[in-house]
């Protein structure tokens, strides 16, 4: 199975306004795009018009639909622009979990896919009963830093994806930087990655995100 591949572009200077347009412009011109996904800013989403071939994902929504809602990224207007997925309860976004569980109800009910992000496993536990279209796990201590989740807690990859089994996707996240990271997720369990500074922060993000996906 070809892994998931998501690149969330958090709210990094070089991956806001117009650096998002022109990442994405780079990111572009690899061929195989089904399995990439662009989180990036709520800001840019717009950039979905721009880029119909590529999937763009945003990095957190609100339970509300349209209306009197100051502030918010409502499912239904991210639909309408052409984004089909977003981020939520990011270690940096965190939601509390009666938020969590109607924002789950309504995406399934919309065909909106949420990507659940989780710190532990008794979040994997909880949240994946949701059966949310991905559970994503990141130990918050790795989020940033240079040890990858597949190097420092391979065993709870394993826990993760047996908790997630027949319920959704498991995406692990925090340290990925390598090929072998995707590798080991994948042999452990997980669907994909979820990964930012290994790509984001890289001199060359288009190299990384290429040598990250290897031949395929
Ligand atoms: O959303 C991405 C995660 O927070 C991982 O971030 P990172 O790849 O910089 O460790």
């Amino acid at each position: 199975m070809e892994p998931e591949i998501f690149i969330n572009f958090k709210h990094y200077n070089n991956a806001v306004g117009t650096n998002s347009e022109k990442l994405l412009a780079d990111f572009k011109s690899i061929k195989n795009q089904d399995s990439l996904y662009y989180c990036v800013a709520e800001t840019d989403l717009y950039l979905q018009k721009s880029f119909p071939e590529l999937h763009i994902y945003g990095q957190h929504v609100d339970s509300n639909g349209y209306g009197a809602f100051t502030g918010s990224v409502s499912m239904e207007s991210l639909l309408d622009l052409g984004v089909k997925g977003s981020l939520l309860n990011h270690s940096e976004k965190r939601v509390d979990s009666s938020i969590i569980e109607s924002i789950v109800k309504k995406s399934k009910e919309l065909g909106f896919k949420i990507i659940l992000c989780v710190e532990n496993l008794d979040e994997a536990e909880k949240y994946s009963k949701l059966e949310p279209a991905y559970i994503a796990y990141e130990p918050p201590e790795l989020i940033g830093g240079d040890i990858s989740v597949s190097t420092a807690r391979p065993e709870i990859i394993g826990q993760a994806a047996e908790i997630c089994k027949g319920r959704t996707k498991l995406l692990v996240g925090a340290g990925v930087k390598t090929k072998e990271d995707v590798d080991t997720s994948m042999a452990l369990g997980a669907a994909g990655v979820l990964i930012a500074s290994g790509i984001i922060k890289n001199a060359k993000p288009i190299n990384r995100l290429v040598s990250l996906m290897g031949n395929r």
